[in-house]
């Protein structure tokens, strides 16, 4: 539905984006992660058109086709609202923006304010409402024109949980509308919640672009947790099977072969007596993908 290739932007002696290609599906979301600064917001506004001088191509596939801005929706990462009036105005006037008047424009405002649990609050002013609800109705904004692929530039920045779960929610089911939707974030663990496919993005350049399920096992390790009095006995036995690290009251084994190492804890604990208070298996995390691939945590 979306392809980008080489695409390139400079700012002065800033390279902001080098090089990058990659692909969307329709009715996927694509997440876009990496720390402050990545790049992140220079192309998504290239993209929806704010940006109009870099090197590369956007190719829009036959569902969005020539008339394709009409039918993509951008959530600005800064929220764009007018405070001194009410929601239900700010959502008319993004509505005649997009062209859209009389009954048409009316009804679209009200399934908005519905969409984004705003309707009982439709009459009072933005500037009257907390963090979350102007996030939601900066939302509301973009859905006016009904749009085909939702940008959406760290839309949960500085809200409550409340009001971030809901806008995960409300991507969701923007996925089962087949809305297609790029959503750019460093709260990863949103990203892991919601996105098919994500491309990790630091310093201009995608370091690695995958399906989640595909990168949590091409690159995150494994590991066992296990606490027990005296379990230190045998510490020097299992060095061999992967990286130990002391945590809390036990011990995290890092290891490409987690049922190898279980069999041999267990075995060792046997053999000596240690009685095990906690034994697991830790999944992997989207997290510690980044961190294997980058070496430094996503600064927030
Ligand atoms: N208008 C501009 N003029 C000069 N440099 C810019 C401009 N906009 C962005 N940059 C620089 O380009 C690089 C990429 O910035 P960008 O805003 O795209 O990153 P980002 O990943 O969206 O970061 P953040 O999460 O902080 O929004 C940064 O080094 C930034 O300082």
């Amino acid at each position: 539905m979306l392809s980008i290739k080489n695409m390139s932007k400079n700012y002065g002696s800033t390279k902001a984006l080098q090089n990058i290609s990659f692909n969307i599906e329709k009715g996927s979301c694509f997440g876009l992660v990496g720390p402050n600064g990545a790049g992140k917001s220079t192309l998504i506004k290239i993209i929806v058109g704010i940006i109009q001088q870099y090197e590369g191509t956007i190719t829009f596939g036959k569902s969005l086709g020539a008339n394709q801005k009409q039918k993509i929706g951008y959530v600005p990462q800064e929220v764009c609202l007018e405070e001194n009036v009410s929601a239900l105005e700010n959502l008319y006037f993004f509505g005649k923006m997009y062209r859209l008047t009389g009954k048409e424009l009316h009804e679209r405002a009200d399934e908005v304010l519905s969409y984004i649990g705003l309707s009982d609050r439709k009459k009072d002013k933005v500037k009257t409402f907390s963090g979350g609800m102007k996030r939601r109705l900066n939302i509301g904004c973009a859905l006016m024109k009904e749009p085909e692929l939702i940008m959406m530039d760290e839309p949960t920045v500085g809200i409550d949980p409340q009001s971030r779960q809901y806008i995960l929610n409300m991507m969701n089911e923007m996925k089962q509308e087949n809305r297609t939707i790029i959503y750019s974030s460093h709260y990863i663990e949103e990203v892991e919640k919601i996105c098919d496919d994500i491309a990790f993005i630091d310093h201009g350049k995608i370091i690695e672009h995958n399906n989640m399920d595909v990168l949590l096992k091409k690159h995150a390790i494994p590991s066992v947790y296990f606490s027990g009095d005296r379990c230190s006995k045998y510490i020097q036995e299992i060095e061999h099977l992967g990286t130990i690290t002391e945590h809390k009251k036990g011990y995290i084994l890092t290891t490409r072969n987690p049922m190898q190492a279980m069999e041999k804890i267990l075995q060792l604990s046997k053999k000596n007596s240690v009685v095990l208070d906690q034994f697991e298996l830790l999944q992997p995390k989207l997290e510690d993908v980044f961190f294997t691939l980058t070496g430094s945590e996503l600064r927030a």
